[in-house]
């Protein structure tokens, strides 16, 4: 049997490739959905769409076989008012999410290091207001 390191593979595979991502995600929206700081952000979301939407786009982040057919993270969230805080609050949803279906903590932390510097262009893309266009 080959030598295999946790360096050669990828982080999708080690927490158990698309059925694992697909829990992840289903406990995810149950935490954002109960959050009242988030859930009005999905009034009128279709979940089902979303969620296939964000396992796909997880799935690519960490390495696995799967093409992320969304749209981009700033033209998607663009306008709605979305600010740090919110985005930190799912960023621990995510965490629990994690810790939750047995994630190791050193890959929890792999993972939201891939995660945290989305936030770039999911918050605060309200458009070039004189705020944004002075940060
Ligand atoms: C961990 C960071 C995040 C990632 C990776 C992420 C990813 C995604 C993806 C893949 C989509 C689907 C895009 C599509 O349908 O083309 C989406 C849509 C959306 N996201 Fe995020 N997102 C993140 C954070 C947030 C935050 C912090 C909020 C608000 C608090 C938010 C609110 C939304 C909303 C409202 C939609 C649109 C839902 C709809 O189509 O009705 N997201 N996001």
């Amino acid at each position: 049997m080959p030598i295999v390191t946790n360096d050669s593979v990828s982080i999708y595979e080690r927490i158990g490739g698309h059925e694992a991502i697909a829990a992840v995600v289903d406990d995810l929206y149950v935490r954002i959905m109960d959050d009242p700081q988030l859930e009005g952000f999905f009034t009128g979301s279709n979940l089902a769409k979303l969620k296939g939407r964000q396992v796909e786009f997880f799935s690519a982040a960490l390495g696995g076989p799967n093409v992320y057919d969304g749209g981009a993270m700033d033209e998607v969230h663009r306008g709605r008012g979305i600010e740090q805080h919110h985005f930190d609050l799912v960023a621990d949803h995510l965490v629990a999410s994690l810790k939750g279906a047995g994630v190791p903590a050193d890959t929890v932390d792999e993972i939201i290091g891939v995660v945290a510097p989305l936030s770039h262009d999911i918050v605060g893309g309200s458009s070039k207001t004189p705020s944004a266009a002075a940060d």
